[in-house]
């Protein structure tokens, strides 16, 4: 399966490099990114092409991977399930606007294309997903991150409340910091409740979900390690990504 690829950033680059390592069962083939050098950059890599056009893109993968920002997922995906291809979103956040969310799914639906979410920095999707099959009576995320992670920088080592409230605001308030809430919303169908911490004395990006149903209740703590190349992203989320894509060709499928 030929895979190409939207944002060429840090999320790319793990996967390139998980390419190179022979972990990857699909092809890494199309690269493409707002700047060419990016893209010309890790596709040469591995040997693969960088492209300059989203249609020429389009046209030549068999499924696409938006690692790129809540905005390309808004003016790119629609494009890309209209033709038919399959797609993996990243930008999680972009799919908390209702009114966006029901379009793309109904174009994805009339031109038989799937869109595929990762569980990404987070853990306990998979719960999430059965508890709902019963009743989610409350859930919430609350996510803690070193001020370098947030773009900030703290007077005192004084842990600061940044945000409290709705995942659909999250999103929008911190683009590039809280897709997870989405994730979460989206999978247990509650615009979830979020706070988001900026903890200068913590070095990993935490994220906590609280979820209690009619089946018990879970906790899970997710203490990632940041990417190298983009402290808010943790390296969990593209190994989640590379994950999924693994998992599309495989004969046992693990995971509800
Ligand atoms: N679902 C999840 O659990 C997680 C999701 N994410 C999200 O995944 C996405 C990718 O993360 P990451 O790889 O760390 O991001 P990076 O910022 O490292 O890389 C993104 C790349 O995409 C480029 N880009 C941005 N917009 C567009 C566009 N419209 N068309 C083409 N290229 C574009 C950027 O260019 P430029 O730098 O010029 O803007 C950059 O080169 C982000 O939106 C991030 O918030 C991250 C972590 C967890
Ligand atoms: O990587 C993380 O810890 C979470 C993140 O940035 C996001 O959800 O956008």
């Amino acid at each position: 399966m030929n895979i190409g690829i939207i944002g060429c950033g840090s999320i790319a680059k793990t996967l390139v490099n998980f390419q190179l390592e022979g972990k990857m069962d699909v092809n890494l083939a199309y690269f493409y990114d707002m700047n060419i050098e990016n893209a010309r950059q890790l596709a040469d890599k591995i040997g693969a092409k960088a492209i300059n056009s989203v249609d020429e893109l389009i046209e030549k993968s068999d499924l696409i991977l938006e690692s790129a920002s809540q905005g390309a997922v808004k003016s790119v995906i629609p494009q890309v399930v209209e033709s038919g291809v399959d797609v993996v979103i990243m930008s999680v956040g972009a799919l908390m606007d209702d009114e966006f969310r029901c379009n793309l799914e109904k174009l994805a639906s009339d031109n038989n294309a799937t869109i595929y979410l990762p569980t990404g920095a987070i853990t306990g999707i998979d719960t999430v997903k059965a508890a709902r099959m019963g009743e989610i009576y409350e859930v919430s995320l609350t996510t803690r991150k070193p001020p370098v992670s947030l773009g900030i920088t703290l007077d005192d080592d004084k842990e600061k409340v940044l945000f409290e409230g709705k995942a659909s605001e999250a999103v929008e308030k911190f683009p590039k910091n809280i897709n997870v809430s989405s994730t979460l919303s989206l999978a247990s169908g509650i615009n979830v409740d979020v706070k988001i911490i900026a903890d200068p004395k913590i070095k990993n990006n935490t994220h906590e979900i609280h979820l209690k149903g009619s089946f018990g209740e879970l906790t899970t703590i997710t203490s990632n390690v940041s990417s190298p190349e983009n402290p808010k992203t943790s390296m969990l989320a593209a190994f989640s990504a590379a994950s999924l894509l693994n998992k599309l060709s495989k004969t046992i499928q693990i995971g509800s």
